[in-house]
């Protein structure tokens, strides 16, 4: 019988490490709550003593999750346990996560402590943990340029005082399928106590080996596998939940190993983080990238004409990509619509659903064929959206390549109506100067981009706008048939959530 494998998502948590990758709180939730939609075994919501803002969302996100484990992350130290707990109150099923470096390295410049120092921390810390909660992670830090006796002592003692679970992590990115083989194997021979728990990796993707070394580990015998989203994290990122998760189901032959993961909600949880943190996914990425199942050669055409196994190794409907199918269009009723979201596995409210079906009525008046994608571009940014302290009412662009194109914007705050015009190169930067008239102060725009959502004429134009203030950075999101339009209300979005946080501090 195939043995199953539990998924932790630290998408959260190391993939919220990423430069430009924070979320705020309603994004969070709504991650969180596709990453149980996708049925991962345990959530990190992200390390309660980075701040009380991480303390509250982590708490804000478990009363959201009833399926999954959440899990919180802490240094040894007793204060940072303490919040961890303090941030897992509402969790149905919480899990401590205490971390420690191991390597010599880290010992001697990082935490200036001895290895005997780093052998008492771990235990009086997972002891202390443990007097709290049940369920407890241990994970020795930079394990892969760790002495492995020196590991094989640490994990004895942690086991011993309670830890359920051992993550020994190539922090760095350092190790290579075969070493990281080698070297479990080793400290599961030197650790007898370790097949008495879950035994977990977690690897990062400085060498591009992250999920590589991840399917080694599982090959060694490891029972939890921590990766994320995209392979968002730290520096190069972590290994990708994805490409582990469609690895092993596509290779069940050789490996004979299993996930819960329902791999249908894997392209809906790449789409909604690109959206949410406005980094998109590199189009020749494994599994989630535009071009995974596209074919552009006459050879590789003619083959999956006759057979598509001969160029595809994996169905798109197995990753829950559209493959295009019409289905919805303005004539199109309020029951095909529901159920439309209920096949993308969406559960909207009476008051959601009546919003959603309005902006999708106002799209199939403008949008030929509505697809799928469209739809759920369209939900998923109503489910994260924040209140709109500014929003666009109308606009006039005066453009052409032999005037200065001028941008005459009306935008609501409360009750007022402010109507302003600016002159810029283009029409875009005219609209983004006519808004900062609005407000009164110039901005820090940090990028500009702007995608379809899907192709043809009448395609909708996907606008992301980076504002940048005391080093925070604002991801807006504008999503229109007219593409200036779309970048107008991504601008507006980025300011919204600006205020929308500043306020909730
Ligand atoms: C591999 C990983 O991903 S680890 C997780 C990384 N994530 C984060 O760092 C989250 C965001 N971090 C933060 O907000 C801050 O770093 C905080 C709030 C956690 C700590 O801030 P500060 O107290 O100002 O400390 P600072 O970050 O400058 O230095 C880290 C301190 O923790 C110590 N430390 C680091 N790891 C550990 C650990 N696992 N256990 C105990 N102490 C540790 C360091 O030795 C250093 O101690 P010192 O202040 O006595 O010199
Ligand atoms: C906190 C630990 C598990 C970590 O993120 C790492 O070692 O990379
Ligand atoms: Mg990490």
């Amino acid at each position: 019988m195939a043995k199953t494998i539990k998924i932790f998502d630290t998408t959260l948590r190391d993939g919220e490490q990423s430069p430009g990758c924070s979320m705020n709180l309603k994004e969070k939730i709504e991650m969180a709550q596709q990453l149980e939609r996708m049925n991962v075994d345990v959530i990190e919501a992200g390390f309660a003593a980075a701040s009380p803002g991480d303390l509250h969302s982590i708490q804000e996100i478990s009363k959201h999750i009833k399926n999954c484990t959440v899990a919180s992350l802490a240094r040894a130290h007793k204060d940072d346990i303490d919040k961890a707990w303090e941030s897992l109150k509402f969790a149905e099923k919480p899990r401590i996560h205490v971390f420690l470096a191991t390597s010599p390295i880290h010992m001697e410049y990082k935490l200036k402590m001895t290895p005997e120092e780093v052998l008492i921390s771990s235990e009086k810390m997972v002891t202390y943990a443990k007097s709290l909660c049940n369920d407890i992670e241990f994970s020795a830090e930079d394990a892969t340029r760790s002495n492995v006796d020196f590991l094989a002592q640490v994990f004895d003692k942690v086991i011993k005082a309670g830890a359920t679970t051992i993550n020994i992590p190539d922090t760095v990115g350092y190790t290579t399928p075969d070493e990281y083989y080698d070297f479990l194997t080793a400290i599961i021979e030197k650790c007898p106590a370790l097949k008495t728990i879950d035994i977990s990796v977690h690897c990062h993707n400085d060498l591009g080996l992250g999920v590589a070394n991840s399917i080694a580990a599982i090959k060694a015998g490891v029972t939890q596998i921590e990766c994320t989203v995209n392979g968002i994290g730290e520096r190069a990122g972590n290994a990708a939940l994805e490409e582990i998760v469609m690895s092993l189901n596509t290779r069940k032959d050789y490996y004979d190993i299993e996930t819960r993961i329902d791999t249908r909600q894997i392209v809906r949880s790449s789409n909604l983080l690109s959206r949410i943190t406005g980094v998109k996914v590199q189009p020749n990425k494994a599994i989630v990238g535009a071009n995974a199942f596209a074919h552009e050669s006459g050879i590789h055409q003619h083959g999956v004409l006759n057979n598509k196994e001969t160029y595809e190794i994996m169905t798109p409907e197995s990753i829950g990509l559209d493959t295009n199918r019409l289905v919805l269009g303005k004539h199109s009723g309020r029951h095909a619509f529901n159920d439309k979201l209920t096949q993308l596995g969406y559960e909207l409210t009476k008051e959601e659903l009546d919003m959603a079906f309005k902006k999708f009525k106002d799209l199939a008046d403008k949008k030929k064929d509505v697809y799928d994608k469209d739809i759920d571009a369209l939900v998923s940014r109503q489910k994260i959206e924040v209140p709109k302290i500014f929003e666009l009412i109308n606009y006039v662009i005066n453009s052409g390549n032999v005037i200065t194109s001028t941008a005459t914007l009306t935008i609501r705050k409360g009750d007022n109506l402010i109507e302003e015009v600016a002159v810029g190169e283009g029409p875009i930067y005219a609209s983004f100067k006519a808004i900062e008239k609005v407000i009164g102060k110039d901005l820090e725009l940090d990028d500009f981009s702007l995608t379809s959502v899907t192709e043809g004429e009448d395609a909708l134009g996907d606008a992301v706008v980076r504002l940048k203030e005391n080093g925070r950075v604002y991801v807006g999101r504008g999503l229109s048939t007219d593409i200036i339009e779309s970048s107008i209300i991504a601008y507006i979005n980025a300011l919204n959530k600006m205020m929308f946080e500043n306020e909730t501090i």
